[in-house]
């Protein structure tokens, strides 16, 4: 069986962060496995309070799980603070880390910040490099290439800006656009774009954590960059048209298997 590691905090409310992950890894029929960064009481409307774990448990974690099951893929979330960043970069390297999707999550879905403002450098600096796929939505991307986001030709731009910080690729994803969903990937090369209708509702708590897992799963499975982003956005966007009016705010997307094998042809690989 494939393994899988998310490096992420963790959402009480079930919808996004460690929970969306362990949930999207278990419907492509990946083993799934966690390292906490930080607690968070949150729920589908607002973050009450964030609890940083110590950076000697964050790497504690990581030894205990690189030195027994090593995963085929890893995907790395909610990274709050400089020191989160430096003890994840450094465990990056010591285990010499491979297939690492990065989601570098800034705010919640209803505008709560999930990272401190003055981390956005060592982010850049120490986190970005080791991304094989780097997953910013547009809001992020702009923070992190420090330009304005209007247009496809705009996410082409912003991605070829990352791409030069030493990712690997970039794909920058069309949620908080109007109009069709439409995310933007560049591998150094080429762009390839993919879309989707935008689907009317308000639960789209966790999308972002259920696409950067659905494409870590897929490229565990060992499909290619474009293939795995093909897959992970037809993941994302079924858990999106199923996701559940529960909670007074954003509800989650919704993982459960039959969709996936529905959905999609290669289910029999993840089993
Ligand atoms: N209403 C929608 N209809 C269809 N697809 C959507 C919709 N909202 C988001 N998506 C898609 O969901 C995926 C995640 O993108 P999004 O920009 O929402 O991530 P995010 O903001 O990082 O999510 P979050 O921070 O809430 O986890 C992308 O493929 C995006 O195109
Ligand atoms: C723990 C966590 N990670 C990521 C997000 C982004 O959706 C969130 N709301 N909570």
């Amino acid at each position: 069986m494939k393994k899988a590691l998310s490096i992420a905090g963790s959402d009480c409310s079930g919808g996004a962060g460690i929970q969306a992950d362990l949930k999207t890894f278990s419907a492509h029929g990946v083993f799934g496995m966690s390292v906490i960064t930080s607690v968070v009481a949150e729920n589908t409307s607002r973050v009450i309070d964030i609890q940083d774990i110590t950076p000697d448990i964050i790497e504690k974690q990581i030894d205990a799980v690189f030195e027994d099951i090593p995963p085929d893929a890893v995907k790395i979330g909610m990274l709050s603070q400089v020191d989160t960043m430096l003890a994840v970069a450094k465990k990056i390297h010591e285990w010499d880390m491979t297939n690492i999707v990065i989601d570098p999550v800034m705010y919640a879905k209803n505008g709560c910040p999930l990272m401190a403002p003055d981390s956005i450098d060592t982010l850049i600096s120490r986190i970005i490099p080791f991304a094989y796929m780097l997953t910013p939505n547009i809001p992020e991307a702009e923070k992190i290439a420090e330009i304005e986001i209007h247009s496809i030709e705009d996410m082409k731009r912003g991605a070829k800006i990352i791409h030069e910080m030493g990712c690997t690729s970039v794909l920058i994803k069309g949620g908080h656009s109007v109009g069709d969903a439409t995310d933007v990937l560049f591998d150094g090369k080429d762009f390839y774009s993919y879309t989707s209708p935008r689907i009317q509702t308000k639960n789209t708590h966790g999308t972002g954590c259920t696409y950067s897992s659905a494409i870590a799963s897929n490229l565990a499975l060992g499909h290619p960059v474009n293939k795995a982003v093909e897959n992970g956005k037809a993941y994302v966007t079924t858990a999106i048209r199923h996701s559940l009016a529960i909670g007074k705010g954003h509800g989650p997307t919704h993982h459960f298997y039959n969709l996936y094998k529905n959905g999609l042809t290669d289910f029999k690989e993840g089993i």
